[in-house]
C-alpha cells in the first residue's frame, strides 16, 4: 500500500492521491501545503532586546523569555497581545470504543460536551479563572448536539472502529483537517490573540496511541497508557486492539494523511488543522496533553515549520508524552502528571504567559532604575 509522493511547488512531498480531485476540493488545505511560513525574525529580535533591557539577570525568565519571543514572531510584533484567549475543545466519538478499550462508554462524550456548553465541565471552571472563552466544537459526536454554544462542525456520526476498518474516508479526513484550519481563521477574525487545544472523545487515547505508534515506528506497548483509567487487563486489551488496528489498516508510516485517516479521529484531525491554521493566520496555539501533542505531530509531519507556531504546556501522564514532545522539539513547562484532557493542561499556560508578559511589558529597565551593569552575561 505504498503511495507515490509528488512534489508541490515548495518542494514539500505530498501523497499523489491528495493532489487529485479529492484534495482539490479543500482549497484552504491545498493552499496551506503549497506555501511556506516563517516567524517574524525582526519582531523576535526586538522582543529579545526588550527582555535584555529589563532590570533582572539576562535570560533569567528562561523558557518564558523564549515563549514571549516566539509569540512576538507569530504575532509579527513585539507588542504582544494575549488578553483575548480561547480554548477550542474538539469533541468526537471513536468507533474503537466497542472493543472495550475504555472505562466508560461513548455516551460520555456527548454528556461532557453538553456540560462544556453549559459551562460546568472541568475546562470551564479552569478557563473562567483566567478569562478564557471555551468553545466546544462537535467534530463527530455520534448523536445530535443541539446546544447552541456548541459549534456544529460534525464530519460524520463518529469514526469507524480502527480494529476493523479505517477510522474515516480520505474525504472526511481532509474535511476535518480543513475545519481546524478554518476555525483558526474564524477565531482570529473574532479577535482572539491566542488559542489552546482541548478534546473530548471517549476512546481517543487509543486512537492517539495507534497514530503515535505508526508515526514514531514504536511498538503499541511503548506508546499506550491507561487513558481515563484502565485496569492492567484493560491496558493489555487496549494494546492488543492497537496491534490489530495496525495489522488491519497497514498505514503508510511515512504518510501522515494515511495514518490520520486510518487510525485517527476527527478530534485529532481537527486539532492538527488548528495548529496548521494557527501558522497560516498568525495565531499561537497551545498544545495540551498526549492526544493534543499527537495531533501536533501529525501537523508537523504535514508542514514541519508549524512547530514554530505552537507552544507546549504540560507533560501528560501517558507514557509516550515525553517522546512526542521530544519529537516536536518542545519543552513542557508543567510537570503535573495530568491525565484529564479537555484542554485542562493547556489552559494552565495562560496565567504563566500573562505573568511573563507583565514583566516583559514593565518599565523597570536597567536605564529606568539607573543600574549600571559592568558586564551582562547570559545565564546558561
Ligand atoms: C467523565 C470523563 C470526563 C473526561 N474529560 C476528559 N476526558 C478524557 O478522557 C478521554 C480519553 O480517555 P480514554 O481514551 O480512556 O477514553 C477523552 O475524552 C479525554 O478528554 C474524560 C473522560 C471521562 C471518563
Ligand atoms: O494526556 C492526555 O491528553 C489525556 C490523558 C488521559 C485522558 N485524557 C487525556
Amino acid at each position: 500500500m505504498e503511495q507515490k509522493l509528488q512534489e508541490t511547488t515548495t518542494g514539500r512531498q505530498m501523497p499523489e492521491k491528495f493532489c487529485k480531485e479529492a484534495f482539490r476540493k479543500y482549497t484552504e488545505l491545498q493552499e496551506l501545503i503549497q506555501n511556506t511560513y516563517a516567524l517574524d525574525g525582526a519582531a523576535i529580535t526586538e522582543a529579545k532586546k526588550r527582555w535584555d533591557s529589563i532590570a533582572k539577570p539576562i535570560g533569567s525568565l528562561g523558557i518564558f523569555e523564549d515563549m514571549i519571543g516566539r509569540l512576538a514572531g507569530i504575532q509579527k510584533t513585539p507588542d504582544i497581545l494575549l488578553h483575548q484567549k480561547a480554548m477550542v475543545v474538539f469533541c468526537s466519538d471513536n468507533g474503537v470504543v466497542e472493543e472495550g478499550v475504555t472505562q466508560t462508554d461513548s455516551s460520555v462524550t456527548a454528556i461532557v460536551t453538553r456540560n462544556i456548553a453549559k459551562g460546568c465541565a472541568n475546562i470551564n471552571h479552569m478557563a473562567r479563572t483566567v478569562n478564557a472563552q471555551v468553545i466546544p466544537v462537535d467534530m463527530g459526536i455520534n448523536s445530535d448536539i443541539v446546544e447552541s454554544e456548541v459549534w456544529q462542525r460534525k464530519v460524520s456520526y463518529g469514526t469507524g472502529n480502527i480494529a476493523k476498518e479505517p477510522a474515516m474516508t480520505s474525504d472526511n479526513m481532509l474535511k476535518a483537517l480543513q475545519t481546524g484550519i478554518e476555525l483558526a481563521g474564524e477565531l482570529k477574525a473574532k479577535g482572539f490573540h491566542i488559542l489552546g487545544t482541548g478534546e473530548m472523545g471517549i476512546g481517543n487515547t487509543t486512537t492517539s496511541s495507534a497514530v503515535a505508534s505508526a508515526l514514531l515506528h514504536l511498538l503499541p506497548e511503548e506508546v499506550t497508557g491507561r487513558g481515563a483509567g484502565l485496569s492492567d487487563d484493560g491496558l493489555k486489551r487496549k494494546i492488543q486492539v492497537i496491534y490489530k488496528a495496525l495489522e488491519i489498516n497497514r498505514p503508510d508510516r511515512e504518510d501522515p494523511f494515511d495514518i490520520l485517516m486510518k487510525l485517527g479521529g476527527y478530534d485529532i484531525a481537527g486539532m492538527a488543522g488548528l495548529y496548521l491554521g494557527g501558522m497560516k493566520y498568525g495565531v499561537p496555539v497551545i498544545i495540551d496533553g498526549f492526544i493534543s501533542s499527537v495531533a501536533a505531530l501529525v501537523a508537523k509531519r504535514i508542514c514541519p515549520e508549524v512547530v514554530d507556531f505552537m507552544l507546549p504546556s504540560h507533560k501528560s501522564k501517558e507514557p509516550a508524552a515525553n517522546l512526542i514532545l521530544k519529537e516536536l522539539g518542545l519543552t513542557p513547562v508543567i510537570a503535573g502528571n495530568l491525565a484529564l484532557g479537555e484542554g485542562t493542561g493547556a489552559v494552565m499556560l495562560f496565567p504563566l504567559l500573562d505573568m511573563a508578559l507583565s514583566v516583559y511589558r514593565s518599565s523597570t529597565t536597567f536605564d529606568a532604575i539607573q543600574i549600571k551593569a559592568y558586564e551582562r552575561f547570559e545565564l546558561s
